[in-house]
């Protein structure tokens, strides 16, 4: 399961902002190592008190971080159950989550082509590791990719990212809500319906909005939709719409496929994105991000 935290050796520091169900904070860890004590940066993630029915997913998501360990995921240090909280304690990521520094850095010369195509093969690699552990995450996306370090491109210091806690799974969110709906196009299109396909399979369509997040400078897919649209969208058999960069829009559609055993594995979605890297991308990258 998991390690169980004591509340006596948490120091809650500022509040970082929230997820769906949760709210974050900085915070510090007391723990003693050979009877001297150690403070470590921590991340606390609250799950909100009216969501507290939630409470049995928070578990499930930070039990699957605690049975592995692998460079690109993130590690969970525990649970905090403190009176009515339900707190995880995870490492503090120094640069937090990637959907806000993509749309912080939009037209910064730093987040370029290889800076991204970096990023999406460490993605890669810590879903091969899963896919071989044959452990689904569930919820893939640039919000719970967090960045560890931010690179520089002068040295050729790449960044670094690990794959955040899946958070609460949509398999115990109300079926037609809103909830659910919202993570459209995130959510594989076979999940909508019944979220117990969710699979290894769903986490590839996930991968492959992730990637089209990655290489659309901050805007989120299908932002501009009703919630009926969204599901019309799927019911349409729809596409988001294609990167110029025609290799990447075909990995992107690879990974979208609504026939899920067509979607690729993580070996072959890395050698893809190896491809990718050695192509002669240099001809897009004198184009502004936004062109890709
Ligand atoms: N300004 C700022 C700033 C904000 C956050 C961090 N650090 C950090 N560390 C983690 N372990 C997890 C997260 N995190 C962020 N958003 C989520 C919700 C979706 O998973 C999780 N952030 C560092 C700097």
């Amino acid at each position: 399961m998991f390690h169980k935290i004591k509340k006596e050796e948490l120091t809650w520091g500022e509040s970082l902002g929230q997820g769906s169900f949760t709210k974050i904070f900085k915070g510090k860890r007391e723990e003693y190592i050979d009877c001297d004590s150690h403070q470590m940066d921590v991340l606390l993630k609250v799950l909100d008190h009216t969501h507290r029915n939630y409470s049995e997913s928070l578990f499930e998501a930070a039990s699957i971080m605690s049975q592995i360990s692998h460079k690109h995921l993130i590690l969970v240090y525990g649970i905090c159950a403190v009176n009515k909280d339900n707190i995880m304690v995870q490492e503090y990521v120094k640069h937090g989550a990637l959907d806000i520094y993509l749309k912080k850095n939009k037209n910064k010369s730093r987040v370029n082509i290889s800076w991204k195509l970096e990023v999406a093969k460490q993605l890669g690699y810590a879903m091969n590791f899963l896919e071989d552990k044959r452990i689904v995450h569930g919820n893939i996306c640039a919000k719970n990719i967090l960045l560890t370090r931010e690179g520089d491109a002068m040295t050729g210091l790449p960044p670094f990212i690990k794959l955040s806690d899946p958070g609460i799974s949509i398999t115990i969110l109300p079926i037609e809500g809103k909830l659910r709906i919202d993570r459209i196009p995130w959510v594989a299109p076979e999940c909508i319906g019944n979220p117990r396909n969710l699979s290894l399979e769903s986490d590839k369509w996930s991968f492959g909005t992730t990637l089209w997040e990655i290489f659309s400078p901050g805007d989120l897919p299908l932002n501009s939709l009703e919630p009926s649209q969204k599901l019309q969208f799927y019911q349409d058999y729809l596409r988001l719409p294609a990167p110029k960069w025609s290799e990447l829009a075909h990995l992107i559609n690879q990974c979208m496929a609504y026939q899920y055993s067509l979607r690729p594995c993580f070996r072959a979605i890395i050698r893809d994105l190896n491809r990718l890297i050695t192509s002669d991308y240099e001809l897009l990258s004198d184009l502004p991000p936004s062109e890709i």
